[in-house]
């Protein structure tokens, strides 16, 4: 029997903090081979949506569905984070590091199939290929703030995932390396990968779905959306889970 197509799908899927919504429902898919480009203005919910889809929020209602999505193991997987790779606003490399060691970290805690392994980029490998040869062998600190963009998505090449969800991947590159990165996200998703992005920028990619999201507004404007407000979440823990899951 053939094999399913791969799949994620949002149903009806509320994305916020504790029990108050930020925003949605969102009800959209997308499949093998595609990227679904998620816009909207600062605030509307993009970075909630990604970190929900990530497994680092759990969504306010709704699902995330698969279909035919591997995890690391080459089991199904059971939830979208166990077969996505997740770059954040925040780089989640250790400044005091070597940027080598950094992602030879992110391989082995990332693991994988041990089929994939030949066929996966080695740390140097991958800083080439985001432009960066011969850096490995100092501090991430020292990199400059697009360097460190940079050296912080090469680990999507140091360990297979199927689905890449990546919060505002280019920014602080130069066009350079956004058409050096637009590459690898084709490449991806020639390979039958799957991206989910949020952006400012046009990522430059052939093509593309789009998932915009509107401001929520309600009767009394957007302060009148929710009858009360949004239970804080502590944005330490929040940047320590998405820096290191
Ligand atoms: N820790 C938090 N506790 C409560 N509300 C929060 C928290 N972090 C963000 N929010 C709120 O959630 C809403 C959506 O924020 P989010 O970061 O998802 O927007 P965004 O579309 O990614 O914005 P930007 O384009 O500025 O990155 C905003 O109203 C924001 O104030």
């Amino acid at each position: 029997m053939a094999a399913s197509v791969s799949h994620v799908a949002l149903r009806g899927l509320v994305v916020g903090r504790g029990s108050v919504a930020a925003a949605g429902p969102f009800d959209t898919g997308v499949s093998a081979g595609e990227a679904l480009v998620v816009t909207g203005p600062n605030g509307a919910g993009k970075s909630t949506l990604l970190r929900t889809l990530a497994g680092l929020l759990p969504p306010v209602t709704g699902a995330i569905s698969l279909e035919g999505i591997d995890a690391a193991d080459g089991e199904p997987a059971a939830r979208l984070a166990d077969a996505a790779h997740y770059v954040g606003h925040r780089h989640g490399m250790k400044g005091p590091v070597t940027v080598g060691d950094n992602l030879a970290f992110w391989a082995r805690y990332l693991g994988g199939a041990a089929k994939a392994r030949d066929r996966l980029a080695t740390p140097a490998e991958a800083l080439a290929a985001v432009g960066l040869p011969g850096l490995d062998a100092i501090p991430f600190s020292y990199l400059s703030a697009g360097q460190q963009r940079r050296a912080s998505l090469a680990r999507l090449l140091v360990a297979e995932r199927k689905v890449w969800i990546l919060d505002e991947p280019t920014s602080a590159l130069d066009a350079a390396s956004q058409e050096r990165f637009a590459g690898l996200v084709e490449t991806h998703l020639t390979a039958g990968g799957i991206v989910i992005a949020a952006t400012h920028q046009p990522l430059g990619l052939k093509a593309a779905k789009t998932l915009h999201i509107a401001p929520r507004v309600g009767p009394e404007g957007a302060a009148g959306l929710n009858d009360k407000p949004a239970p804080a979440i502590d944005d330490t823990a929040l940047a320590e889970a998405e820096g290191w899951l």
